[in-house]
């Protein structure tokens, strides 16, 4: 088993690091230091790459999940799964467009709102919205 692990900023993997060390893993991880789609991108024009993943799990920009969903359907292998962290949006994504609340979940809630339509409605994958932590959607690609 392999793990490709991609951040814009290297320190955020560094953080856990000595933890995949200490478990004696590190070898199995490839870390790209890189904006998630151009090295999706890069991973998708490597032909042995495309539908080889069994596991991809989201936790990046809110913005950039529907276009990185379009290009992982592309890596991830039929009956593998994709996990996108934090689609209750702190439970602001059931609040209607009246509510008070900061700026900071403002924008997030409208795009997570979006992401969570779209991932409803793309019949290539079941899906289950799990309300553990801030919610985790589970996306099992069908075809
Ligand atoms: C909430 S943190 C999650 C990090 C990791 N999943 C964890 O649980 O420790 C979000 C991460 O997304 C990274 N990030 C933000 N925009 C990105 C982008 N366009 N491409 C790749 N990584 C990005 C940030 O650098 C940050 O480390």
């Amino acid at each position: 088993m392999e793990i490709t692990a991609i951040d814009l900023n290297r320190e955020a993997y560094e953080v856990g690091l000595p933890f995949i060390q200490k478990a004696g893993v590190d070898h199995k991880i490839n870390f790209i230091e890189s904006a998630a789609s151009c090295a999706l991108d890069d991973l998708i024009n490597d032909e042995k790459e495309v539908g080889s993943f069994d596991f991809a799990f989201v936790d990046a920009n809110k913005d950039g999940y529907i276009k990185y969903h379009e290009q992982l359907v592309k890596l991830i292998k039929i009956g593998g799964v994709i996990a996108y962290d934090n689609t209750l949006w702190f439970g602001t994504v059931a609040l209607s467009d009246e509510d008070e609340m900061d700026d900071f979940f403002k924008t997030n809630r409208k795009i997570i709102r979006e992401v969570n339509t779209f991932l409803a409605n793309d019949n290539r994958f079941e899906i289950s919205l799990v309300s553990i932590g801030d919610g985790l959607t589970i996306c099992r690609r069908l075809y």
